[in-house]
């Protein structure tokens, strides 16, 4: 059954920069729920990225509560923020992120490294992450021996590792072809399935399919319908 994992109750964001203030999200309510794929659609500059940076505890809201899994986060301190990233949330990027120098399953195992787990168990757990998305054959290559579809999957592992209830991507298909594109939303619709929460800005209409959920954002005003579907074809 799905459950409730974050909440924003009226969330605005201003960004003040000189004699300037811009409105990056307009008052906000939103909930977002386990066993979902959600994607965040939306013209350049609409928000997007301040509404997944908020929903990821990375931004704080200018106005408004964030509740993760029930609990108020927005008076939390930065550095209990980081430890609610680390924990609970994996982050996709469009870059893939990783660390040069370091093999796959090193890369998938910094997080549980940075968690203060045992080098064995890390590598245990990276050594399964890894092979959840199919990539046990090629553990020991450095970032620059895979393609990029590749890459995605071990930053997918990277995500997921540390079993978090959430995972946030920002345009996690914008670097792929069309093949790996639909391998890396394959892997994420079904780790939706598995219970996660999964959150996508994507401005890849052919990402649709795999939604079950499309939130649009315009000039900062957050609407679930998908009556706008037309709009982007
Ligand atoms: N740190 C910041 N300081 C000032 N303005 C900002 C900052 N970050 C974003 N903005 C502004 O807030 C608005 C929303 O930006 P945001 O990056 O959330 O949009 P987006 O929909 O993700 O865009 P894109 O699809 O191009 O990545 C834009 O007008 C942007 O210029």
């Amino acid at each position: 059954m799905p459950e409730e994992i974050v909440s924003l109750q009226a969330v605005e964001k201003i960004y003040q920069t000189g004699d300037t203030s811009i409105t990056a999200l307009a008052s906000t309510d939103l909930s977002l729920s386990s066993n979902q794929l959600t994607l965040i659609m939306g013209p350049s500059g609409s928000g997007k990225t301040t509404l997944l940076s908020i929903v990821g505890c990375v931004i704080y809201p200018t106005q408004g509560k964030v509740f993760y899994k029930g609990s108020e986060v927005t008076g939390l301190s930065e550095d209990k923020l980081a430890e609610i990233r680390l924990r609970e949330i994996g982050f996709v990027f469009q870059q893939f992120n990783l660390i040069e120098p370091l093999t796959a399953l090193e890369n998938v195992m910094q997080p549980l490294l940075l968690q203060g787990i045992s080098k064995q168990d890390a590598k245990d757990r990276a050594l399964k992450a890894l092979e959840e998305v199919g990539l046990s054959d090629r553990i020991n290559n450095l970032p620059k021996k895979l393609s990029g579809g590749q890459k995605q999957r071990v930053a997918i592992a990277r995500a997921l590792v540390t079993n978090p209830s959430m995972m946030l991507c920002d345009e996690p298909t914008a670097s792929l072809d069309a093949k790996s594109a639909g391998i890396i939303m394959e892997e994420l619709k079904s780790l939706a399935s598995q219970g996660k929460a999964v959150i996508i800005v994507t401005h890849d209409l052919r990402l649709r399919k795999y939604a079950d959920r499309i939130i649009y954002v315009e000039e900062g005003k957050v609407s679930n319908s998908i009556q706008h579907e037309e709009d982007y074809k």
